[in-house]
């Protein structure tokens, strides 16, 4: 019997036409009844811990363009805040939290993470008995070197310059950071897994500001630590890596990983993303401001990827996350323009 998830065929490498679509950061602030729900929920934090409010921003965007994967509404920082390190999300500064040095790394413990987290386990729940049963339901972690970024420097900073200079001045205790945080992610996929996530992505945002040797070490071998994990307890689980403009380092992502999808951002040139797709299935890469212009840019940039990925194994997405000035209808066109798609036409 064939899988009426569409994004499980694709994961599982068959090529879809049209192909399925979701959008990274869907439910967010472009959506009025997203801003309406997150006024009501307090702070961030407290709409991510909330199974209700989190549950209702998930269905939003599955409500009104009928994605073939909603995602888990959450954050990728809730695993700092798990592990005690005072995060905070304040208006117009992005997330902040106390920044660690080696003594708070060296007295990090995993114990209560996963208690913690159980509200964000109740949420998938929750998903899983609400959403229609074709569409697929997505978990996901911030991959290590991504979320330590933000541990170091205590915030986002334009080029994560802090965690580059303490991973050079502590190689050791760096690479420790490194496989705890893999190690706790990993079972934080397992539990979402086990709560009923049929897939799960694993976001490396902070990929592009990594050299050729600590792209290996730390954003490679932390993401390959916690595939293998889940996957030698959860052997079908479906996973997607995202390694942000890691560029031609993508070349042997995948298998060096283990990831079953490649998550490609708009500056892969599509011809490469070509090459990356005849080793499996690939998920982008349309430019997020693309749906803020509208118009030309927009669908231009839409044909170019189905003309250049629609031939194989391809999650259209977008290349990072949709903004908040996007207009909710040009969302529209472009769910209607790739369900259109006739590659015979
Ligand atoms: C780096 C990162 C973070 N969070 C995330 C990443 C990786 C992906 C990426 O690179 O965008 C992942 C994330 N964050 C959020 C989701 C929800 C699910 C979805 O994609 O719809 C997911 C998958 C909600 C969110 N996470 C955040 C918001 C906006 C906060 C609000 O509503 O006030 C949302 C909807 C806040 C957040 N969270 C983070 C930042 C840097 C910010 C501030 C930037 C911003 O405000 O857009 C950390």
């Amino acid at each position: 019997m064939t899988d009426d998830r569409k994004i499980m065929r694709v994961l599982n490498g068959e090529t879809i036409c049209p192909p399925p679509i979701w959008l990274m950061r869907q439910a967010g602030r472009y959506l009025p009844e997203y801003r309406e729900t997150r006024a009501k929920a307090g702070s961030f934090l407290d709409l991510c811990y909330s199974p209700e409010f989190a549950t209702e921003v998930t269905l939003q965007p599955i409500r009104r363009y009928g994605f073939d994967a909603a995602i888990l509404f959450s954050d990728i920082l809730v695993i700092p805040d798990a592990l005690k390190r005072n995060v905070r999300f304040t208006e117009g500064h992005g997330p902040e939290m106390d920044p660690i040095d080696v003594s708070g790394i060296e007295a990090l413990k995993p114990d209560a993470v996963l208690g913690h987290l159980k509200p964000v386990f109740e949420t998938v729940s929750r998903l899983r008995r609400e959403l229609p049963q074709e569409t697929t339901l997505l978990g996901f972690c911030g991959a290590p070197w991504t979320v330590a970024t933000y541990m170091i420097a205590g915030k986002g900073t334009p080029d994560q310059a802090p965690a580059r200079l303490f991973a050079y001045r502590e190689p050791k205790i760096f690479a420790e950071l490194l496989a705890f945080l893999a190690d706790i992610s990993a079972d934080y996929l397992v539990a979402q897994i086990d709560a009923g996530a049929d897939a799960v992505q694993i976001f490396d945002s902070w990929a592009g500001v990594l050299g050729e040797t600590e792209f290996a070490a730390y954003a490679v071998e932390p993401v390959r630590r916690i595939i293998a994990s889940v996957k030698s307890r959860r052997p079908k689980a479906r996973i997607i890596a995202f390694a942000k403009g890691a560029g031609y380092m993508l070349r042997d992502y995948r298998q060096k990983t283990g990831a079953d999808a490649i998550g490609l951002d708009w500056s892969v040139p599509l011809a490469f993303a070509r090459e990356l797709q005849k080793d499996g299935p690939v998920q982008g890469n349309l430019d997020p401001m693309r749906v803020v212009a509208g118009g030309k840019a927009l669908t231009d940039g839409i044909d170019h990827i189905l003309q250049e990925l629609g031939q194989g194994p391809l999650i259209f997405n977008l290349g990072h996350g949709i903004t908040p000035q996007a207009d909710p209808a040009h969302v529209t066109t472009l769910v209607d323009r790739v369900r259109g798609w006739d590659r015979t036409r």
